[in-house]
């Protein structure tokens, strides 16, 4: 890493993975990620006994399961796709343009890259939180880390934000180019598509949280774009709590019965492939559509380093570094 002439970086976020799929691995990535206030909203006094006592005692054994069944020789998923989307930004850039790669949590910290990139001479970075669509759960999440180390700073860096991108038309476009190629590359032709977004509490909406009527506005605008019907419904469910509904497993076992046998599932919430696209959708999901009475089940692939996602944002991010780079 060295600074280039206007000192200007792109800073990549994304989630964070465990670093094995072990259960002491992920035991410290989940002790780290539902100790941040931002994604469990339940009093620290409450929430604590129960992460501490009874989550972080169960979870992380079945959870390395699930981790084990997607795992590869390049790590996990989420990690490896974030590398090469990384890499595949540096290949176009070359020396003009400085990108790193961090996560909000486990390795890669945000806090880290970006003191170093600080240490490197770069005074103006935007960060870009990898989510299409804003959550304070994810989005306002990676930004506390980012306050927290400019906190810390006496010569703070002046940094951008990419804003969430879930109506812009390089994102639809470059969601219907590749839904377009995948579904062509099916031996069927699917009778419904389900668009599939991760959930979140119901309570955070009423609370004001966007992140629902962006997922909402998302589909409507990509299902303009398609003859073939569209649903939508959230994943991922956590806890006791109400989350925002139709839930995605209920959905799939409910379409057999209602004659939908053969489905295209996505997950344009997610920048790459993950735990929860893999494994959640394209294991437990199968198999309950199937169950169910389904004949034709295809998972569409996140947009992670595709040509379209890609150009989608190399686009992104120069509009965002518009005056500050390419240097005039
Ligand atoms: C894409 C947006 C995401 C939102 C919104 C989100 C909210 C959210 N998540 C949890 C709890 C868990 N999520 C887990 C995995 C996970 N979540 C996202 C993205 C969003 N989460 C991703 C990309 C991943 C996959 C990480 C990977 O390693 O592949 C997990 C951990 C896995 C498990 O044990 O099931 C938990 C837990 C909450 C509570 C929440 C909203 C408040
Ligand atoms: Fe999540
Ligand atoms: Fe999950």
């Amino acid at each position: 890493m060295s600074a280039n002439v206007n000192n200007v970086a792109v800073l990549l976020t994304n989630l964070g993975t465990p670093d094995a799929p072990e259960p002491s691995a992920v035991r410290r990535y989940l002790a780290e990620f539902l100790s941040d206030p931002r994604v469990v909203e339940i009093s620290p006094k409450i929430w604590k006994p129960v992460l501490y006592g009874v989550i972080l005692r169960t979870r992380p054994a079945k959870s390395a399961r699930a981790y084990r069944e997607i795992w590869t020789d390049e790590g996990s998923p989420l990690m490896a796709i974030s590398k090469r989307q990384a890499e595949a930004l540096r290949n176009r850039y070359g020396d003009a343009l400085c990108v790193g790669l961090a996560m909000r949590y486990g390795d890669a910290s945000i806090g880290y890259a970006l003191s170093k990139m600080v240490d490197h001479g770069f005074n103006r970075i935007l960060v870009a939180p990898l989510y299409p669509q804003y959550c304070a759960a994810t989005t306002a999440s990676a930004m506390d880390a980012v306050a927290a180390e400019l906190a810390a700073m006496r010569s703070q860096p002046a940094i951008r934000t990419l804003p969430p991108y879930f109506d812009d038309p390089l994102y639809i476009d470059a969601l219907k180019a590749s839904l377009d190629r995948q579904m062509a590359a099916l031996d069927f032709t699917p009778e419904r598509l389900l668009l599939s977004f991760h959930g979140m509490p119901e309570r955070t909406r009423t609370l004001g949280d966007p992140y629902y009527e962006q997922c909402r506005a998302t589909a409507s605008l990509l299902a303009k774009k398609f003859a073939l019907p569209i649903d939508v419904a959230f994943q991922s469910r956590f806890g006791r709590a109400r989350w925002l509904q139709p839930a995605t497993e209920a959905v799939l076992a409910s379409y057999p019965a209602q004659g939908v046998k053969r489905i295209a599932i996505a997950a344009p919430g997610f920048s790459a492939d993950c735990l929860e696209t893999l494994e959640e959708l394209g294991i437990r999901g199968r198999e309950t559509f199937l169950h169910a009475g389904g004949s034709h089940f295809a998972l569409i692939d996140c947009l992670n380093d595709s040509a379209e996602g890609m150009a989608m944002l190399d686009a992104l991010i120069r509009r965002e570094l518009a005056g500050w780079w390419p240097p005039a």
